[in-house]
């Protein structure tokens, strides 16, 4: 088994009276006990999933629908012309409402970084169970757990997930930890240094655009987060048994301002428009953008952090690489003032960057509780 061995708990920066910080330990204690990590399943060929893994008949996921609507495919080239500017602000604004999701090509990272982010972290899970644990200790970092492991198990009633996941932060350079972050392979390091820069750049553009197609100033979602906390999830997915009976990632929205998502060609990730769900094609070059929670809290619900999930399949790695951007802790998450008239009350409660975080982390990952959470009464009432 490999989670019998206690892991020491290391230092972390984090303010230990908070209520985050409790959770946090609850959680730690959990992965004290005796599971095996999905990897090691996988690799025993075991013919039945352990029960902690099976979903209730109801929450299996169903098969996407096959229907011509697909995410929209948004090219970033030509910038630099106010005509293709203005027509790439509408494509965006109408994606983060319609979707919430979108795909960018042309968006300016070098193919030869993406590649090499893929083999580096290919690499790192090619690595055995007991040195990757090693190297990057599950611990509790700023505002969840980091490190090499499972995640997001709350409770025994906590249905697992069909994944392994490696979590750390990459910058600022206070939140790093890289005496955490992998050793093998050697080149792991510059790589992510690199490609969290090429992201934070590819970031702050996107907000700028995503700013103006709401009407604000390009600057007011970068002056808003401050410095803003960028972290990694490398989610590796191996071939499951019974991949009908299992979610790889269970239906969520992410509680963060926007992702950044890297696959690795395998198909997996499916988005839910209204009712239905959609699966997300790789497309070759591509980068897979989502809106979080926090970003539809600043538009007042303009912009939508959609749900999504991923499946697995019987004969495939698959791996997923997210960028995930927070502001700072204490950073407060309110509509844009500008957006906010007779006719368009606030349609959420302001929260602290940090709070909601806790908000999030304890509803089990489940669909969009968070966020609904903070929705205003009277609110309710009006159809997004
Ligand atoms: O594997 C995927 O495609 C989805 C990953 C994801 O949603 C996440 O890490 O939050
Ligand atoms: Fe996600």
């Amino acid at each position: 088994m490999d989670s019998s061995t206690p892991i020491p708990l290391p230092a972390t920066n984090m303010d230990s009276s908070s209520a985050a910080m409790d959770a946090l330990l609850k959680q730690f204690e959990r992965l004290q006990r005796p599971i095996d990590l999905v990897q090691t399943l996988s690799e025993r060929q075991v013919k039945e999933i352990p029960a902690r893994y099976i979903l209730p008949s109801d929450r299996r996921p169903s098969r996407p629908l096959q229907v011509h609507q697909s995410l929209p495919v948004i090219d970033l080239a030509g910038l630099e012309d106010i005509d293709q500017r203005f027509k790439i602000v509408r494509q965006l604004a109408q994606a983060s409402q319609e979707w919430g999701f979108f795909q960018i090509i042309n968006h300016g990272i070098p193919l030869s970084l993406l590649e090499s982010v893929k083999r580096v972290s290919k690499e790192f899970y090619e690595i055995s169970l007991e040195e990757k644990r090693k190297q990057c200790p599950v611990r509790p970092g700023i505002t969840m757990l980091e490190g090499y492991g499972r995640f997001f198990d709350i409770s025994d009633d906590t249905v697992l997930d069909w994944v392994d996941a490696l979590v750390h932060y990459i910058s600022p350079q206070w939140a790093k930890a890289v005496e955490y972050w992998p050793k093998t392979p050697s080149t792991y390091r510059e790589t992510y240094e690199k490609y969290g820069e090429e992201v934070m750049g590819l970031i702050e553009k996107l907000l700028g655009l995503l700013s103006e197609g709401l009407g604000l100033d390009p600057n007011y979602i970068q002056i808003l987060i401050k410095e803003p906390l960028l972290q990694v999830r490398i989610n590796y997915y191996p071939p499951c048994p019974q991949p009908d009976m299992v979610n790889g990632l269970k239906p969520h929205s992410d509680g963060d301002l926007m992702t950044v998502l890297l696959d690795d060609g395998v198909e997996g990730l499916q988005v839910r428009k209204d009712e239905d769900w959609f699966t997300v094609p790789p497309v070759p070059r591509s980068l897979i953008v989502n809106i979080g929670d926090l970003l539809q809290i600043i538009s007042n619900g303009k912009y939508k952090s959609a749900e999504h999930r991923a499946v697995v399949n019987t004969n495939q790695n698959r791996m997923s690489i997210g960028m995930f951007l927070n502001p700072q802790v204490d950073v407060l998450i309110d509509a844009a003032p500008e957006l906010i008239d007779e006719d368009h009350p606030s349609l959420y409660k302001a929260v602290k960057a940090g709070e909601y975080k806790t908000v999030y982390m304890s509803k089990d990952f489940r669909g969009k509780a968070a966020v609904e959470d903070l929705r205003i009464e009277q609110a309710k009432q009006v159809n997004l």
